[in-house]
């Protein structure tokens, strides 16, 4: 079970979007379930569920037959957890015909301070609940929130080599298989074999509305590939190093549902048709911040040169000292005034690296 807090927030930042503790954990929703926290009130049910040996025998933590107690006391963990900002074990609840709630799984991620920037998640699903797609629209939302709003650079799970229904899930919802290990299994009662997988923010499958579309599904948004190199078009995105009086830099926590949730970056984005990377900037700057600046305070610096798995990002960065109007997370992301030296200490995009070490040297 979860056995630390996420990282504490690097000393300049405002506190990013992690989740405050329980009851403040705002329940994640998907199409069919609400992920929330576990209840006292949840243990019969649980212990119904868990307590079958078609489920018990895929968890490493569970022994069998469950003993009922055990229900109230790992239910009551996980509101300790939850609440010290140490852990995310959840409910999976669906609706029943009457419009009621049913627990119908939970699902968790787990972090150990032994292994920092890493979340471990798992799951179950009650068996009469299987073959409807629960686990991986469960354990798909769990994932993709962990990534964008804990201080994590990828997430682990294992699945045991007898079990390829939840290696599919893993696959399904953007793992990829990193090699095998043994583990210990309280159900089997000893070390058992298990398939390790992997999920980086990059592997994740991206909502179509935040990827390069093809030019004739492009929606106005999107960005136009200026040309196309090796099946790959080139996205051009004007990027901003904001500098305050104390000669801090500005970075913005993308947000859950963009690709590469999560991460810290310049202010920006992409430039549209018919724009000048500053007429981008300018038109960004206003749009995320709130701020007015002028092209004459877009001092160009340096640019990214880099391949993603689906498009070439070539973004020029500017440095920028002057502008009018306090900014403000006009789209509700984390901010973060950051000392150059300790750019170091936010998990940036790939492409940003080599611009991070330019700007250490420079400012
Ligand atoms: N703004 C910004 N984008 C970066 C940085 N580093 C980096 O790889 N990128 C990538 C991430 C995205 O793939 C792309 C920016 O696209 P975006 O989707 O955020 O741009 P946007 O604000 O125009 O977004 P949208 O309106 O299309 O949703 O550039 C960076 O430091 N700043």
């Amino acid at each position: 079970m979860p056995r630390s807090r996420p990282r504490a927030a690097p000393p300049e930042a405002p506190p990013p979007a992690a989740a405050p503790p329980e009851p403040g954990f705002a329940p994640l929703v998907t199409e069919r379930l609400v992920l929330r926290p576990l209840r006292p009130e949840d243990a019969p049910e649980l212990h119904r569920l868990v307590n079958d040996w078609e489920v018990a025998k895929n968890l490493a933590r569970v022994p069998f037959p469950y003993p009922r107690e055990l229900a109230d006391e790992w239910i009551a963990s996980t509101r300790a957890r939850l609440a010290a900002g140490e852990g995310y074990d959840l409910a999976i609840v669906g609706r029943d015909d009457r419009g009621g709630e049913v627990l119908v799984g939970c699902v968790g991620l787990r972090l150990d301070p032994a292994a920092p920037r890493v979340a471990e998640l798992g799951y179950w699903v009650g068996r009469r609940y299987w073959g409807h797609g629960v686990a991986a629209e469960a354990a798909g939302r769990l994932l993709r929130w962990g990534l964008a709003h804990l201080d994590i650079d990828h997430v682990e799970a294992d699945a045991l080599l007898d079990n390829a229904r939840s290696a599919a899930v893993l696959r399904r919802i953007g793992f990829r298989e990193a090699g095998e290990r043994v583990m210990e299994f309280l159900s089997r009662g000893g070390p058992m074999p298990v398939r390790r997988f992997v999920a980086r923010r990059e592997d994740l499958p991206v909502a179509e509305s935040a990827a390069p579309q093809p030019a004739a599904t492009r929606d106005e948004k999107a960005p136009p590939p200026v040309a196309a190199t090796a099946g790959k078009p080139i996205v051009l995105v004007a990027a901003v190093a904001l500098i305050d009086a104390d000669g801090r830099v500005l970075l913005a926590r993308r947000p859950e549902g963009k690709p590469l949730a999560g991460l810290w970056e310049f202010p920006g984005g992409k430039v549209h048709p018919g724009e000048t990377p500053e007429a981008a900037l300018i038109r960004e700057l206003k749009e995320e911040l709130g701020i007015d600046v002028a092209e004459s305070c877009l001092a160009p610096f340096a640019f990214a040169s880099h391949g993603y798995e689906r498009f070439h990002l070539l973004m020029p960065l500017y440095l920028c000292r002057r502008w009018n109007g306090a900014v403000v997370a006009r789209e509700g992301q984390a901010l973060a005034w950051v000392r150059p030296q300790r750019l170091g200490d936010y998990a940036m995009p790939p492409a940003d690296r080599p611009l991070v070490a330019l700007l250490r040297d420079f400012l």
